[in-house]
């Protein structure tokens, strides 16, 4: 199914597939072609992340000058913020080739063994979601990220074997969303580690410009500011709206992603102002009409909004509570002014208080309905 549709979609229950987001940071199959194609492909085209950016340049060019493979890179941050794009530039930088595997992919040592045993010197082996590779991968992994080698056991039982095989020195990029499961050897056989932060909306707005630009398609400043207002900080959000405008665009417009085609499309695909979809805004509604901005349990929560306990939890209220609309506390969830202010309600007295507000504050918000 296009990706364009998946916010519509629903389970047979009537709850809303949690994967079929419009909003969803997570990448679909759908979308890896496009996706390659709109990734940038050296370090000086690619915006945003400028730390990241400075210090991996600095550590790639020192490499180059050195004429030696560089220290192991170890990148992390969540979906969609171009950890992969960055692994691809860093072997393009370094013009070596790149070989793409994946935690889930290697769940037994010889798995990796087989990787490791053909890369060629100086390589680039990206491994994306390294956290969820078995453990015995990990240990023959640090090893052989610690001293290129690895011990290939031959025979079972009493009898078996560790025949050493020396490897050419080569890079590995490793890719995490969650940095915190890793276990501290194999991340400390990361010389460097780059840490991916959401994107400011300036920054977005430049990807925007650009992918408009592969995509053949005309922006103007007001249109790619209005997607990139509502992408969540996430390029690859920022990407995906930007084509469902284009769709309208070229349906129902001039053809040209500007603010009536941007409002319009995302008016249709259900994302407002804020970036918030419907089940973003159902999960503040119930906050805050049926519970008196809480604190209410989750699963209550859940239940009000039609939704499952983990959906709530793992879909909708990571940005919520990022972006300050929910507060989790030991007593459940609970709605913040700035909830409140997104529905056009009144803040309540109380969570003016709490918030150090003034009253007067306390009108209703920059997204009224
Ligand atoms: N700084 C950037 N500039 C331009 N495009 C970007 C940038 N970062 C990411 N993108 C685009 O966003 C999409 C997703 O990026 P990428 O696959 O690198 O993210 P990721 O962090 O590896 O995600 P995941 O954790 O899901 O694998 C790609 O289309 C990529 O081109």
């Amino acid at each position: 199914m296009p990706d364009g549709f998946r916010s519509e979609v629903r389970e047979a229950d009537g709850s809303l597939d949690a994967t079929a987001r419009v909003l969803d940071a997570a990448g679909t199959d759908d979308e890896r072609v496009v996706e390659a194609a709109l990734r940038p492909r050296r370090l000086a085209e690619f915006p945003g992340q400028p730390r990241v950016r400075d210090q991996l340049g600095l550590v790639l060019e020192a490499a180059r000058r050195r004429g030696s493979p560089p220290d192991h890179v170890l990148l992390s941050g969540p979906p969609g913020l171009g950890k992969t794009t960055l692994a691809m530039i860093v072997a393009a930088e370094l013009e070596r080739p790149i070989r793409v595997t994946s935690g889930p992919a290697i769940q037994h040592a010889g798995d990796l063994a087989a990787v490791l045993s053909s890369l060629d010197e100086g390589e680039v082996l990206f491994l994306d979601e390294i956290h969820r590779m078995s453990r015995s991968a990990e240990e023959m992994l640090y090893l052989a990220m610690e001293d290129f080698r690895v011990d290939v056991i031959v025979g079972k039982g009493p009898g078996a074997t560790a025949i050493p095989l020396e490897l050419p020195p080569f890079t590995v990029v490793g890719a995490t969303t969650r940095a915190g499961l890793l276990p501290a050897p194999l991340r400390d056989r990361f010389g460097f580690t780059g840490h991916l932060d959401f994107y400011d909306v300036a920054d977005l707005v430049t990807i925007l410009r650009r992918s408009a630009g592969l995509l053949g398609v005309e922006a103007d400043g007001a249109g790619v500011a209005e997607v990139a207002g509502r992408s969540r900080g996430t390029p690859r959000i920022a990407n995906r709206l930007l084509r469902r405008v284009r769709d309208w665009a070229q349906v129902h417009g001039e053809g040209v992603v500007d603010a009536r085609a941007a409002r319009a499309a995302l008016a249709l695909f259900d994302v407002d102002e804020a970036g918030l979809d419907r089940l973003d805004r159902a999960v503040l509604e119930a906050l805050c009409r049926r519970f008196g901005g809480g604190p209410v349990g989750l699963s209550t929560l859940a239940v009000a909004v039609g939704e499952e306990a983990d959906t709530v939890e793992t879909v909708a209220e990571p940005y919520l509570v990022r972006e300050g609309y929910v507060l989790r506390t030991p007593r459940g969830r609970a709605a913040t002014a700035a909830a409140w202010r997104h529905l056009g309600l009144a803040v309540p007295r109380e969570t003016a208080q709490q918030e150090a507000l003034p009253l007067e504050d306390s009108g209703p918000g920059r997204f009224a309905p």
